[in-house]
């Protein structure tokens, strides 16, 4: 199975977008996650629609959004105009989840449903066969750079059920990710790994993004 490696712009220097984004983009990643948060459903504030319509301009990467706002379904919109190709929302702030998720996918966007990681697998196994990614947080969501909560059962767990279920959606894994527990984060059966700090940390960003990669001992997709 191939990996692909979102690099999380939340860590970059902002002073200078589009220099990080070139270098993502030479590093060979194909996404770029996008971490938007409200300072409501996290207490933090990042940044919003304005700043993902500037890099879409000077970006072809896969624009992989996470929006950690109160109920999203109220800006779907705002997002897909922006450039947005994947709009994950939490299901925690979410009223209505099937609805948000048929929503995104009408805009013409990947739909992506996210967990925190006290919330139990329950909490999106309605959706395995609606949504086209779910995503599994494994850092309290709000900021970067956090050391990662060990949910490896919870990943080989949905993951089982996501087979079960016959679902062919990509199961992403972010927070805390570096190149000491990509393996373990794979072998269980993640697709799809985001990486803040581990790259945009690091003065060599292609290095370190190879770096994560070669520790999963997988292709990159
Ligand atoms: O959604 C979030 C945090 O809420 C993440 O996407 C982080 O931005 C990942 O950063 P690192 O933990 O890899 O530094
Ligand atoms: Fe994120």
């Amino acid at each position: 199975m191939s990996i692909i490696i979102s690099p999380s712009l939340l860590s970059a220097n902002f002073a200078r977008l589009e220099d990080e984004l070139k270098a993502i983009d030479q590093a060979g990643a194909p996404w770029l996650h996008l971490d938007v948060m409200d300072g409501l459903f996290v207490p933090n504030i990042s940044f919003g629609i304005p700043v993902i319509k500037a890099i879409r301009k000077v970006s072809d990467l896969f624009f992989d959004c996470h929006l950690m706002i109160a109920e999203p379904s109220r800006y779907l919109k705002d997002f897909a105009d922006a450039g947005a190709d994947l709009i994950t929302v939490h299901e925690e702030a979410s009223r209505d989840v099937r609805q948000t998720l048929a929503d995104i996918k009408a805009l013409g966007c990947k739909a992506g449903l996210s967990i925190n990681p006290e919330t139990p697998l329950s909490a999106v196994e309605p959706y395995l066969t609606e949504a086209d990614l779910i995503l599994l947080m494994s850092v309290h969501p709000g900021f970067g750079g956090q050391s990662f909560i060990d949910i490896t059962f919870k990943i080989k767990e949905l993951r089982r059920l996501m087979d079960e279920a016959g679902s062919k959606a990509i199961l992403q894994v972010d927070g805390g990710i570096t190149t000491d527990n990509a393996k373990a984060v794979v072998d269980a059966g993640a697709k799809c790994l985001v990486a803040g700090s581990a790259i945009f940390g690091k003065e060599d960003r292609k290095a370190a993004l190879e770096g994560i990669l070669a520790a999963t001992g997988k292709e990159a997709q």
